[in-house]
């Protein structure tokens, strides 16, 4: 179902195919301007709808400009279909690029490989800042986005990684939302949880999406990543009752206090080679838990992210890769 082309960038691949719809072949295309005044055509003719799949560390996503129209070109249902690693394209979630609101330059929207929609997500964030300028090739390289979870604001480095200004992180449990027993004032830290027969010690936390993070078990015996059976274990927090929204899992092993290893369980992904949110959540966590520093090299399976909880505006600021795989076009 989908063609794809090779390609090292997408100005190569991404813009000439759009070129190819022609007016006779389009479905529903239309134009919008593009900051800096350039013209964009939307995304879906009759060979399909133009996608392009990015990676950062490893957690990979199917982006669409879907900046000429307010409602996603794609389903959840179809979603689920693309990201079919052996029937689809593959991906841990399809993202979409959408127009301006509240002052913003653009929104995103972002459905996990199961059709959920969470609010925010990290690595899924920065793919978006660089596709959005690789697709219009101009400034700025600094944007304001909207997001379920608030005004996210991403900026391309000259380094080619991008940092990201994710906001506030949500402490009170009941807007995390877990229904755990606070224990420092309105926030969940290292509160017991039984599961798979061992009491683990969670602190939670919200990125706009929620995060439940274990540093170890109430015995003090700490988590040691690489021994983990997430795919046995994962189910069992996402789903657990505790968490009414279902969670996102984080498994850290302390290394120094500013550097951790971390694997996930991502809600509505399951395991992932990285999730940008949760490595903030990590260091927050970690920091409420007197484990780690506010700035924390937070190791997953696909590499490393830099982040900083900075103590001056409470905001916490995410900085790793996001690079374009390939891109195509694909008919649902
Ligand atoms: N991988 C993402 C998080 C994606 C959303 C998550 N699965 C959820 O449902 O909350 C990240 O990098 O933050």
């Amino acid at each position: 179902m989908a063609q794809c082309l090779a390609a090292s960038s997408v100005a190569r691949a991404f813009l000439p195919q759009q070129q190819r719809c022609s007016t006779r072949q389009q479905r529903r295309m239309s134009a919008a301007a593009a900051p800096g005044g350039a013209r964009r055509q939307a995304t879906v003719c009759s060979a399909g709808i133009k996608f392009a799949k990015y990676q950062g560390l490893g957690n990979d996503f199917i982006l669409v400009d879907n900046r000429h129209q307010a409602e996603p070109v794609i389903s959840p249902d179809q979603a689920v279909k693309l990201c079919d690693r052996n029937f689809g394209i593959g991906g841990d979630g399809v993202i979409f690029a959408l127009p301006a609101q509240n002052g913003t330059d653009y929104s995103m929207r972002i459905f996990n490989s199961d059709g959920s929609e969470p609010e925010m997500c990290g690595n899924g964030i920065r793919c978006l800042a660089r596709f959005v300028a690789d697709v219009d090739g101009s400034q700025p390289r600094q944007y304001k986005v909207h997001t379920l979870a608030g005004l996210i604001q991403p900026a391309l480095l000259a380094d080619g990684q991008v940092c990201v200004d994710m906001g506030e992180p949500i402490l009170k449990a009941a807007d995390v939302p877990t229904t755990l027993q606070p224990t420092q004032g309105e926030a969940v830290v290292q509160q017991r949880l039984s599961v798979d027969g061992k009491d683990w010690l969670f602190t939670c936390v919200s990125m706009g999406n929620p995060h439940a993070i274990t540093y170890g078990l109430a015995d003090g015996t700490p988590i040691k990543v690489d021994e983990l059976d997430l795919a046995r274990i994962g189910p069992m927090f996402e789903h657990n009752a505790v968490f009414p929204a279902r969670t996102n899992t984080e498994f850290v092993e302390v290394l120094t206090p500013s550097h951790v290893r971390m694997h996930v369980w991502e809600r509505g992904a399951g395991r992932t080679l990285a999730c940008g949110t949760g490595a903030c959540a990590t260091v927050v966590a970690g920091v409420l838990e007197g484990k780690t520093e506010r700035k924390c090299q937070v190791d997953l399976p696909g590499g490393p992210l830099h982040i900083e909880w900075r103590e001056s505006d409470n905001h916490i600021y995410m900085t790793g890769p996001a690079e374009l795989v390939f891109s195509g076009s694909v008919s649902v």
